[in-house]
């Protein structure tokens, strides 16, 4: 194994595996830190843990033990994927995350840059944007879990780690990598948010770093690694291997996002069959994953079981109940739902949200990930089992039409 990754959730892990899968790596991602080692074949392994916003003391210390796991594979560099939106509180976790992960290897140069211009992210003197808006005006000041409230990411990380944190602007990153080498070794400081606002700025820092033991970032800092890694001779260019799975299919999602209530609107609008989950019901126990996977199995075309709803809603449902208690019953919800849709029949299973990606991956007792074909930039088809496929959708990801392309997709 080359390449080690860490992802801080399962659709931003996946995210990474599509980006290392089209470069032509052999890419696995793995569902939490494995047992045993990895198949000998595999170039670039991703540990997607969901570490997101569990308290920081737990991140960092399943974030370290899948650091001591990919060091026993035998890699050679280290990432930490975190959101292109850099979802995080002010107390953490990216960024207690990425010191301990430092301090462990020993790293004294670490950038952090999670641009994905292909999704509309991009930094500019230190500044995230979301399209034309500033993370702070995107929707992302409304997370249900990580409000972004402030664009620049040298200030929100600064607030999460204690040290300072430096910049590389983009007029050096224009100039190459020579340069944004020099400019690294003049910072003071061994953390440094890096601009970049094309895929070109994002392939002139993976040469630039192409020697530092880690790097963290969205997936799209990992655009230039597998050519490094080409260079030096290390790994052979193929696509990934896919098969497509007949077979029922139906759709989870718990993402509140702007793209997705999109797409649960297209859905509905398109006559397709939809069921509305409201978390008080659930606490109530007036409905339950019992009911919901009768529903789906009951459906013909593609089901849709949702709880996304508007920033007011969720505000409402967590100022009464409160955000983690309304967080857990979903993750708990869903990840039976999926369990009872999969032994009901279901062979190709979408999720939407990264929160809920990783209840249903984790409540069906996946291992391992095999990265197949892009769907969506940032989303591929996923193989988990012989008779089982996925597509784990970040948030903010996707076409209005996802829900149906992907289903069309993992069907081959
Ligand atoms: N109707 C709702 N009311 C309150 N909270 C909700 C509702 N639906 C989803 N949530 C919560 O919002 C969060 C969505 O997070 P996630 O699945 O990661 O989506 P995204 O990828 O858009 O961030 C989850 O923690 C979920 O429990
Ligand atoms: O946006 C990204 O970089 C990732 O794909 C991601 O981490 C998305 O997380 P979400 O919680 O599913 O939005």
């Amino acid at each position: 194994m080359l390449l080690g990754c860490i992802g801080d959730d399962f659709t931003g892990s996946s995210d990474l595996g599509n980006t290392l899968a089209k470069a032509g790596m052999r890419v696995v991602q793995y569902s939490g830190t494995p047992a045993r080692p990895a198949a000998p074949d595999v170039e670039a392994g991703i540990v997607a843990l969901k570490s997101r916003t569990m308290p920081v003391a737990d991140a960092v210390r399943l974030s370290l033990e899948a650091l001591d796991w990919l060091r026993a594979q035998g890699c050679r560099q280290f990432l930490f994927k975190y959101c292109s939106t850099f979802d995080s509180t002010p107390q953490g976790n990216i960024g207690p995350v990425a010191a301990a992960l430092a301090n462990a290897l020993n790293a004294n140069r670490v950038i952090f840059c999670p641009a994905f211009p292909a999704a509309g992210r991009t930094i500019y003197q230190g500044h995230l944007f979301v399209g034309d808006c500033l993370l702070s005006e995107s929707g992302m000041e409304n997370h249900p879990l990580t409000p972004m409230t402030d664009p620049d990411l040298r200030r929100w990380l600064g607030q999460q780690v204690d040290e300072g944190v430096g910049h590389v602007p983009a007029a050096t990153v224009l100039h190459g990598p020579d340069a944004v080498r020099a400019a690294l070794r003049a910072q003071d400081h061994r953390f440094v948010v890096a601009d970049a606002i094309r895929d070109e700025d994002l392939l002139v820092l993976g040469q630039a770093v192409s020697n530092e033991v880690l790097l963290t970032g969205g997936s799209g800092i990992a655009l230039g690694l597998p050519g490094n890694f080409r260079a030096q001779g290390l790994s052979s260019a193929h696509g990934p291997q896919w098969r497509g799975q007949a077979g029922p299919a139906a759709v989870l999602s718990g993402s509140c996002s702007r793209a997705t209530r999109g797409q649960v609107e297209r859905h509905i609008a398109e006559g397709s069959p939809a069921l509305e989950i409201d978390p008080r019901a659930l606490l109530r126990d007036d409905m339950t994953a019992r009911d919901a996977a009768a529903w789906a199995l009951s459906q013909t075309g593609l089901p849709l079981v949702y709880s996304s709803a508007d920033p007011d809603a969720v505000r409402a449902v967590q100022d009464h109940h409160g955000s983690q208690i309304v967080a857990a019953r979903l993750d708990a919800f869903f990840a039976e739902c999926a369990r009872l849709l999969v032994a009901g029949g279901v062979t190709r299973l979408i999720t939407a949200g990264g929160e809920t990606s990783g209840a249903v991956v984790e409540g069906l007792s996946v291992d391992t990930l095999e990265i197949g074909p892009e769907i969506d930039p940032g989303v591929p088809a996923i193989r988990v089992r012989d008779n089982l496929v996925m597509a784990l959708k970040s948030g903010n990801f996707g076409a209005e039409d996802f829900f149906a392309k992907a289903a069309a997709r993992l069907e081959g």
